[in-house]
């Protein structure tokens, strides 16, 4: 139905009435996430599997790596973020019409609600329509500025506040799911991966947290609860499996006293990895991360190649396990012309099934931004040579620059 202007109800400015404070937050939304280059969602079906230690985590790796981060704490109920980064005596400024963000370094601004709390026992009964108008005002009204993450902690399940920041955030954020090896709690991740699937969004990964016991004494690390149960889940669902991270007390101890454990504790493995987990996330940043050199690479030099790529949405993938269709270009490596191009659909992601389909489509070569490990030694074994790190987006002109040798790749 819609509203008469006349009436005062008209809220959408489309019959041309004056702009209404709601029109102004939604303008102002827009223009704030349009500036965020990517957005990331930590969630878990299932509370205390470590989702804010992640997200935590994550957010400061990127930021060190030299990326301008965003953190966001969306948990209404039992925001952990301010502890986490020993924030909880830190007050945000507002103004009448903006949130100033605390800066946690110069890179890292982060917003919880917590810095808005009287104190931290205090409880918050909001129903959902009201925890949606918060979440909007945080990315609305908050001056992130211009970031190259923002990161996003989610209460667990798949409630209101995971829904409200996916729809508000758009259809290019993409979900990092964490999960325990126990078996229940990859129950509660299947949930989840189907709930970003139904909303229309894209799961960047599976993290498998809590995976083994590191021995306080010596280091080792021991597989009490079992292990691969996330990495498992990820090859049946289709998702990437972004790595796992020991049980490990430095963790707990960084959690309670508030240090970063990644900034502190940067040489141990469990650092290591978290930066493993960082790597693929760090690789959708076009721009790549500073410190990775572009490498010419070797162009073909005789007869007639097939090269796939895999792409979404028309443009390169961020990664092969996201591909919605592989182009598939035959090229004349002499001439250094492209002979024809095509569009397939890809089939569901699994690293072997791909790497047979490509054969089966007789490609010679992959070129990708990034390619799970698993499909890496799938598409050796099928003898198809891969070329990732591309940092170009269309893909006619990856493969151009590709017989022409000019393509450059990261790593
Ligand atoms: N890998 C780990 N090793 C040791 N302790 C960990 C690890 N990951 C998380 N923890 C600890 O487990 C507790 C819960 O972690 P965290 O708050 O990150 O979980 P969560 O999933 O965000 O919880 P909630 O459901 O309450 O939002 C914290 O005390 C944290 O320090």
């Amino acid at each position: 139905m819609s509203s008469d202007c006349s009436s005062g109800n008209c809220s959408s400015g489309s019959c041309g009435g004056a702009p209404t404070e709601l029109d102004a937050g939604e303008a102002r939304m827009k223009r704030t996430i349009s500036r965020i280059k990517h957005k990331i969602v930590v969630m878990s079906g299932k509370g205390g599997v470590g989702k804010s230690t992640v997200a935590t985590n994550i957010a400061i790796g990127l930021s060190l790596a030299g990326k301008k981060v965003g953190l966001l704490d969306v948990d209404v109920h039992g925001p952990s973020v301010p502890r986490l980064l020993s924030m909880r005596d830190s007050k945000v400024h507002i103004e009448e019409s903006f949130i100033e963000p605390v800066a946690w370094s110069k890179n890292l601004s982060v917003m919880s609600l917590g810095f808005l709390l009287p104190n931290s026992y205090q409880p918050v009964v909001w129903r959902g329509p009201v925890k949606m108008g918060f979440i909007k005002q945080l990315l609305s009204d908050v001056v992130w500025g211009d970031l190259d993450y923002m990161v996003v902690d989610c209460p667990p399940g798949t409630g209101d506040e995971p829904l409200s920041v996916m729809q508000l955030l758009g259809n290019d954020a993409q979900a990092v799911i964490v999960t325990t090896p126990q078996g229940v709690a990859i129950d509660d991740v299947r949930r989840s991966v189907t709930f970003v699937g139904d909303v229309g969004n894209q799961v960047l990964g599976i993290v498998e947290n809590m995976s083994g016991v590191v021995c306080s004494q010596c280091g080792n690390v021991e597989n009490i609860f079992g292990k691969g149960g996330g990495k498992k889940l990820a090859q049946e669902v289709g998702v990437r499996f972004l790595g796992d991270i020991p049980l490990d007390p430095e963790i707990v101890r960084s959690g309670d006293e508030g240090y970063a454990f990644l900034s502190v504790k940067q040489d141990s493995p469990t650092a290591q990895s978290i930066q493993k987990i960082i790597k693929p996330i760090l690789m959708l940043d076009n721009d790549a991360a500073p410190s990775t050199k572009l490498r010419p690479v070797l162009p073909p030099h005789k007869g007639t190649i097939k090269v796939a790529l895999p792409v979404t949405k028309g443009t390169l993938s961020p990664s092969m396990h996201l591909a919605e269709q592989y182009i598939i270009a035959v090229a004349d490596a002499e001439t250094k012309k492209i002979v024809s191009t095509e569009t397939v659909d890809a089939p569901a992601y699994e690293p072997k099934a791909a790497a047979s389909f490509l054969e089966r489509l007789d490609a010679g070569y992959v070129l990708a931004k990034d390619v799970p490990e698993e499909a890496c030694d799938a598409l050796k074994e099928k003898h198809i040579s891969l070329v990732k790190g591309i940092t170009v987006n269309a893909p006619v002109a990856v493969v151009t620059d590709f017989i022409e040798g000019k393509l450059l790749a990261a790593g």
